[in-house]
């Protein structure tokens, strides 16, 4: 087993995933540099959810490996993983999967409670984060209360509070209303950008895809293609400073 290159912060190397004998993926491999944010298109079923959670070693492939930094993930045992995403990976759903019995600084400050952090450090990242996200100001209320447009802010937030190296993002806009989506996409990038944070996003919306560096397509659980995008100009949308203080 090799290590990847250095500044590959994840790489898949001849990936295959079946559920249930049903392939998902079939010999994907891909890098991801550091800082980067990748978008992975493709049509509905075409492998996107399953190659992300293959990364973030929510699933171990059948075949192929997978690695972070230097650390082979395939390898790792069920504990050694579950910390890993812990502490290093955050992730965004579809929807936002927040505890409804919490209010928003609970949900968002999760992440650091569950390594340990005390109540009041936890609460004061967790309302710092909130803040650069422009929903501060809920963060006494319950997720029941909120539009869905804050409840995915605060899945953001809650996914970079722990000041993760990778944000995993499983169409993090399919629920939103469309002036909604280009705002909490522009939102996640400038937060992670400003924060040297590496984005993986599943998406098969091409707004999304603008706003990444790079994007690679699956089909049929297969890599088709790569496009990588011009440099970014310091006023262009995938820089751009949203109305945020990120
Ligand atoms: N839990 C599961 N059990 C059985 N088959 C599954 C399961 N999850 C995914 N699949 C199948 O694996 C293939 C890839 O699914 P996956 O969800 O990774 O694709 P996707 O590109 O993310 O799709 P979508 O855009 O609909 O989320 C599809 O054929 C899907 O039906």
């Amino acid at each position: 087993m090799v290590a990847p290159p250095d500044n590959d912060v994840l790489r898949a190397r001849a990936l295959h995933f079946s559920h249930n004998g049903s392939p998902a993926l079939t010999g994907v491999s891909l890098g991801v540099r550091e800082g980067e944010i990748l978008a992975v298109g493709g049509p509905r079923g075409a492998g996107k959810t399953t190659l992300l959670r293959c990364l973030s070693g929510q699933l171990l492939p059948q075949q192929g490996e997978v690695w972070f930094n230097s650390t082979p993930v395939h390898t790792m045992g069920a504990l050694v993983r579950e910390r890993l995403r812990r502490d290093r990976f955050g992730w965004i759903d579809p929807e936002p999967a927040l505890v409804p019995e919490l209010n928003v600084w609970e949900n968002t400050a999760l992440p650091l409670m569950l390594r340990g952090t005390g109540r009041r450090p936890a609460k004061n990242a967790a309302q710092e984060w909130l803040d650069r996200l422009d929903v501060g100001h809920l963060a006494r209320k319950r997720p029941g209360a909120l539009r869905m447009a804050e409840r995915q802010r605060v899945a953001i937030a809650r996914a970079l509070v722990h000041a993760p190296n990778v944000v995993f993002a499983d169409e993090p806009t399919a629920t939103l209303h469309r002036a909604d989506r280009a705002h909490v996409l522009r939102t996640l990038t400038a937060a992670a950008r400003s924060h040297a944070v590496t984005v993986v996003l599943a998406t098969h919306d091409p707004e999304v895809s603008a706003l990444a560096d790079r994007t690679v397509s699956l089909l049929d659980g297969r890599l088709v293609t790569t496009v990588p995008l011009p440099a970014a100009a310091p006023d262009s949308e995938g820089q751009a400073a949203c109305s945020l203080s990120v």
